[in-house]
């Protein structure tokens, strides 16, 4: 068992928190057939309008043009899992719609709330940086096999508020939004932690059994297989 201390832990969601599946199985074959509805549904609500302008602009498609190819473009960027931000808009959107109607439960892995309430316990603040939007991160925590554990966290990031996540100055602008104090990033993809780490924040990689990163070479950062490898002490 490896300590660290730190006065925040930041943590990635898919491969960190869930399998990959529970995003790409269960949470995308639920977005795909709604996308096309949702945005006949929504014509007027100001996120939605946003998001498509956004994805006509990125997805090479004329302003004139129609929600079927919109949603076109959506499958293929959910097809090559592209985390592109309005695409992660439109999900979050009919994810908080389906927690909230009971058709969704998050599956974390079973080491990650008894983890992740310890280390609450000692006095260690909470975070969230997921390509997934804040909307959708928050549902997910709403309704999980371990309950409601929205209350762990003190505050959520994603590519709208912070930036990309392979990006440097992404880890800057959450570390000046959190305030003084030493960071911990948990994430399962090593393009991540190095920007992390580029940032000064100390990394530690999951190397999850049957995972996508479960073999990968996590170089200079810290590497663990479950949360239950670490314990966080406030620093
Ligand atoms: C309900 S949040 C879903 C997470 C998501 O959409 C996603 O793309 C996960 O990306 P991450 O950055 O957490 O690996
Ligand atoms: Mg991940």
């Amino acid at each position: 068992m490896t300590t660290l201390t730190a006065r925040w832990v930041v943590v990635d969601i898919e491969g960190t928190l869930t399998p990959t599946s529970q995003v790409h199985v269960v949470l995308y074959d639920y977005a795909r057939p709604r996308l096309g509805p949702w945005i006949t549904e929504h014509p007027t609500d100001p996120i939605v309008v946003d998001a498509v302008a956004q994805i006509k602009t990125l997805g090479g498609l004329g302003a004139d043009a129609g929600t079927d190819e919109v949603v076109a473009v959506l499958h293929r960027w959910m097809a090559e899992d592209k985390k592109i931000a309005p695409l992660k808009t439109l999900q979050g959107l009919i994810w908080e719609r389906g927690y909230a109607d009971g058709d969704l439960v998050t599956e974390f892995f079973p080491d990650v709330v008894p983890a992740l309430r310890a280390w609450h316990d000692k006095g260690v603040d909470l975070a969230v940086f997921s390509s997934g939007s804040v909307a959708g991160q928050v549902a997910s925590f709403s309704r999980s096999t371990d309950g409601d554990v929205t209350g762990l966290f003190m505050a959520h990031f994603d590519t709208v508020n912070a930036g990309p996540k392979r990006a440097a100055p992404s880890y800057q602008a959450i570390a000046a939004a959190l305030g003084a104090g030493e960071i911990v990033f948990f994430s399962d993809v090593p393009a991540e932690l190095d920007a992390a780490a580029e940032a000064g924040w100390r990394t530690v990689g999951l190397a999850r059994p049957g995972e996508p990163f479960g073999d990968a070479d996590f170089g200079p950062h810290l590497a663990i297989r479950s949360f239950a490898d670490v314990s966080v002490e406030l620093a």
